[in-house]
């Protein structure tokens, strides 16, 4: 049995309690085996209509941090968090924050958002500025875990190929792209853009997604996919309120890798190194 991912597609509302809710029941639920990595969306714990709740809540986040954790030992998986708002230190402002937890519970890695929604997307919302209320992040982080060295980014990231390339430089085998996509740019750019990322680093991408219409006023165009690092999408969850699963074969990337070794061939890398 290779290890596998379990990816949540949500709905989620602005109460952290519903959702916290839905993801327990999601897991008790799925009867899952070890080891796994339960992959959750962008913003999965509270999608509020304006960032001064969240910067509110963020305040008080890590307790779910601390249930989280609860959680991870109970059902004996490693996490992939999705985001959460986390305070950042001295800025007024809360990062989105990407928590990577093992089956202990312990949190083993960090990432903040690095690439921010500001933009006029003609959906009908008026256009986002996620930089008002959150501060960008700056490190590239890549960790090693069971199911092989997994990169983190979140959403928007998905468009910045350069970060990618640093991760499979820092030698990542899984990429996660937690999201919450509108429906109008989902529709455009999301697939080939996380095929593109699949293609160019040979790595699995697990995108946990938002999906359908929230309590919040917002519409997001779910389709939360495993791609394998041939460029295939593995399982796609399109707009159901569903989880999907997919075995990660760490066989299959070398095998990849042998056969297209772009790996090698890069020109650019010291680049990335230097
Ligand atoms: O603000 C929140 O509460 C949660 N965060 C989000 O929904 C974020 C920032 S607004 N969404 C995206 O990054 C969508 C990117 C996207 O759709 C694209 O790149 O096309």
């Amino acid at each position: 049995m290779h290890p596998q991912a379990f990816i949540v597609q949500m709905c989620s509302t602005m109460s952290a309690e519903q959702n916290f809710n839905y993801l327990q029941q999601q897991l008790t639920q799925a009867n899952l085996k070890q080891p796994t990595l339960v992959c959750l969306p962008e913003t999965w714990l509270c999608f509020n209509k304006d960032g001064v709740t969240t910067l509110e809540q963020s305040k008080s986040n890590h307790l779910w941090v601390e249930k989280l954790a609860q959680l991870c030992r109970q059902f004996g998986i490693w996490l992939a968090a999705g985001t959460i708002a986390l305070p950042s230190e001295n800025t007024g402002k809360y990062h989105a924050a990407s928590l990577l937890f093992n089956e202990q519970g312990e949190v083993v890695a960090q990432y903040n958002k690095i690439h921010l929604f500001d933009a006029q997307v003609q959906d009908g919302s008026g256009g986002y500025r996620e930089s008002k209320f959150t501060q960008a992040g700056s490190d590239v982080v890549v960790v090693d875990s069971p199911f092989g060295r997994i990169g983190l980014s979140v959403c928007y990231d998905v468009r910045f190929a350069g970060l990618y390339q640093q991760m499979m430089a820092l030698g990542a085998d899984i990429i996660l792209v937690p999201s919450a996509f509108t429906t109008v740019t989902g529709e455009a750019h999301w697939l080939p853009l996380l095929q593109a990322r699949a293609i160019e680093t040979q790595c699995y991408v697990l995108a946990a997604a938002q999906v359908g219409q929230h309590d919040n006023g917002r519409a997001t165009y779910g389709h939360s996919v495993a791609i394998s690092p041939w460029g295939e999408v593995l399982v796609n969850a399109k707009t159901e309120l569903t989880n999907i699963e997919c075995q990660l074969d760490l066989s299959e990337l070398q095998q990849v890798r042998a056969s297209l070794p772009v790996h090698q061939h890069n020109r650019f890398k010291s680049t990335f190194y230097e």
